[in-house]
């Protein structure tokens, strides 16, 4: 199929060489002003993976849009409605758009589905690829399983028959919200975990998995949504990448933030805790992770006093 990747970083380069690998027609967009697409253009590496020839390289957004059947969106959430701006001009009828990012818009708490679906016609499907996943176990052949979603039935086969492979096992999901809250939201668990091994006390992870789940679960009810897609392939599943892995980034972010070192990578749980708080708050959900996620990194809080605050709240049961 004709298949363009909009986003050339670590995950969206690794989609079209995932789907050149599959014998698809792709087309990887990076904007002309992008250090990672001009690396890119000059070795078809960028010490991730390396593109075979087959794959197109364009920083021309209309030329991409028209070329795909299959529009693979992987950028930083927090810039997808400028991105779906750009997009709403060109013509977008009939193409299965598949955010493959996780993340809810901190300024508005909304899921990235209901803001492309405001900039895209009806003929537009949308759906999402999520679940755990570093490209360099991929490319190291360590297979993974991950979970496709949408309201269209019809787009879910199309996507899941397109991108299956040995090396990716997916799974059709049912609960869009529950899927797009729990990904995004798994990052704001790995900042946590990060904190924690930053403070030499790994041995809370277990602690934070099952307490983390339960308030991410909470949320997604309160959503709308099924409160056991916190303990699917999206947010539970995506832990090992996350809360355990040399790999991840929010993890990596956590762990510098506690020793006052600098950290350069996309963290995407940033600036999805402000958007989880603020959907607690018109929710009325309590997520004290997430709380204390915020106090330490958006409100310059002691990390040592706001873990000691997590175990002095009032006594509760478990379920
Ligand atoms: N298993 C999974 O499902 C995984 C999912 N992800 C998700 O993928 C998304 C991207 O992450 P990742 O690739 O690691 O991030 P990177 O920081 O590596 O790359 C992000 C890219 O987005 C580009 N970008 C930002 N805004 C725009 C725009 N308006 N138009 C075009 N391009 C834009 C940037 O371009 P520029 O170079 O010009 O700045 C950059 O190249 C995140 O939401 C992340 O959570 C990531 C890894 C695994
Ligand atoms: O979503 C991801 C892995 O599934 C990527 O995010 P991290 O780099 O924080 O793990």
């Amino acid at each position: 199929m004709n298949i363009s990747v909009i986003g050339c970083g670590r995950w969206g380069s690794f989609l079209a060489w995932y789907a050149d690998r599959l014998q698809h027609q792709v087309v990887l967009y990076g904007r002309e002003s992008s250090q990672k697409m001009k690396t890119l253009y000059e070795c078809r590496s960028n010490g991730l993976v390396t593109l075979e020839g087959s794959v197109v390289l364009t920083s021309d957004l209309g030329a991409a849009v028209k070329h795909a059947e299959i529009l693979v969106l992987s950028i930083g959430a927090q810039s997808l409605r400028a991105l779906m701006q750009q997009l709403s001009v060109l013509d977008l009828n009939d193409k299965a758009i598949v955010l493959c990012m996780k993340g809810i818009e901190a300024l508005t708490g909304k899921r990235l589905t209901q803001i492309v679906e405001e900039y895209t016609p009806k003929t537009t499907t949308v759906s999402i690829w999520v679940g755990p996943g570093h490209v360099q176990d991929f490319t190291a052949g360590i297979p993974n399983c991950m979970v496709i979603d949408s309201r269209s039935q019809e787009a879910k086969e199309m996507l899941v028959k397109a991108f299956s492979s040995e090396l990716i096992r997916f799974y059709y999901g049912s609960d869009l919200i529950g899927n797009e809250v729990g990904a995004a939201a798994k990052n704001v668990i790995g900042i946590a975990a990060g904190m924690l091994d930053g403070k030499n006390k790994t041995a809370l992870k277990g602690a934070l998995m099952a307490r983390g789940t339960r308030e991410v679960a909470r949320l997604i009810k309160a959503m709308g949504g099924n409160e056991i897609t916190a303990y699917g392939l999206s947010h539970l599943g995506d832990y090992q990448a996350t809360v355990f892995s040399q790999y991840s980034h929010n993890r990596r972010f956590g762990e510098a933030f506690v020793r006052g070192e600098p950290y350069e990578e996309l963290a995407e749980g940033v600036a999805t805790t402000t958007a989880l708080l603020r959907l607690c708050d018109l929710y009325g959900v309590e997520m004290p992770i997430c709380n204390a996620v915020d106090a330490v990194v958006n409100r310059g809080e002691d990390p040592d006093q706001v873990l000691l605050d997590l175990f002095m709240r009032s006594l509760k049961k478990e379920f």
